[in-house]
């Protein structure tokens, strides 16, 4: 029988995760997100025929793995709440927030907890997330085993031993997905000032960045040789690029992911203490 899963919290990122695993054919009925008001909770019951629930505690009562899918902001108050009901069953606690550490959700909740941390995307909801996860001391290989075929239903799961290494997880594939948002939006800017109709400029933007992933995915060479392959000697791309890195695009990356990474310690710093 498929584990309960329990999403405490409906949003963004949770019903991306659902999403994608009811795409790829979890149970439904094995699944339940919660909300504080049922107005959220009414459309996700008849989109995806999942439980739902406004009371977090008895959202748990029977879950084998809890996500909590809440804000960073009001993580500790949710686990104040569901301290009691976590410590009598015990089950797997995944935490998709950023910045908080293992250890103080642990506390939080009261201590000798099998403790999951997990930086998704929400390309989740169409099958291609890209996630990292950390396990504290206390997760089983079985547990393992379940949150790598949970996450691996809605994407790429890869483990890190360092829990700082989520950091640059959310650096370059949590956060990630909005550098590309804006790209396609400077694209597709791009396109209409050049005189292309917004749609097929939209249509065409996304369609080369999806054909340049996977073409990356699929191919033996370097990001490097495959953008050389496109730039004729004296040809068109040749001069877009030596714009780019004129303009700091690669230092920008750099810059962005340095403070992606920094903001993620501080909220640590801000909301970990305990
Ligand atoms: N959006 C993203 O791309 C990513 C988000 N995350 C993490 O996911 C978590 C959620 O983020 P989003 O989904 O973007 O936020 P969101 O605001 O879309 O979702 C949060 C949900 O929690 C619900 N909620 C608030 N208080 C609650 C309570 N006491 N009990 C139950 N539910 C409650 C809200 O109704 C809302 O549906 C955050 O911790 C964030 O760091 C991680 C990776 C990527
Ligand atoms: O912006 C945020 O804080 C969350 C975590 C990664 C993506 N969204």
């Amino acid at each position: 029988m498929a584990s309960q899963v329990t999403f405490i919290g409906a949003g963004n990122m949770a019903s991306a995760i659902f999403g994608g695993m009811i795409e790829s054919g979890y149970p439904r009925e094995a699944i339940t997100a919660t909300s504080p008001g049922d107005e959220h909770l009414a459309p996700l019951r008849s989109r995806y025929g999942i439980h739902t629930q406004t009371d977090n505690r008895a959202a748990i009562a029977n879950a084998d793995v809890v996500v909590l899918a809440v804000k960073p902001q009001v993580m500790q108050s949710v686990c104040t709440e569901l301290h009691e009901v976590i410590q009598a069953r015990k089950p797997l606690i995944v935490s998709v927030a950023a910045g908080l550490p293992a250890e103080t959700l642990e506390h939080w909740l009261g201590g000798s907890l099998a403790v999951i941390r997990c930086m998704p995307n929400t390309p989740s909801l169409v099958g291609a997330g890209a996630a990292g996860l950390y396990a504290n001391p206390r997760v089983s290989a079985a547990q393992r085993e379940l949150a790598t075929t949970l996450m691996q239903a809605v994407g790429l799961a890869e483990w890190v031993d360092d829990e700082a290494q989520l950091e640059a997880v959310t650096a370059i594939a949590g956060s990630a997905p909005a550098y590309f948002f804006l790209i396609f939006e400077a694209l597709e800017a791009a396109g209409i000032r050049l005189g292309l109709p917004a749609d097929t400029a939209r249509r065409l933007a996304q369609q080369t960045a999806y054909g340049a992933a996977l073409m990356a995915q699929q191919s033996d060479q370097s990001p490097d040789q495959l953008k050389r392959n496109v730039m004729s000697p004296g040809g068109t791309t040749e001069r877009a690029i030596q714009v780019l890195e004129e303009a700091g695009l690669r230092q920008a990356f750099l810059d962005a992911a340095d403070a992606c990474a920094e903001r993620a310690r501080e909220m640590a710093d801000e909301l970990g203490k305990r």
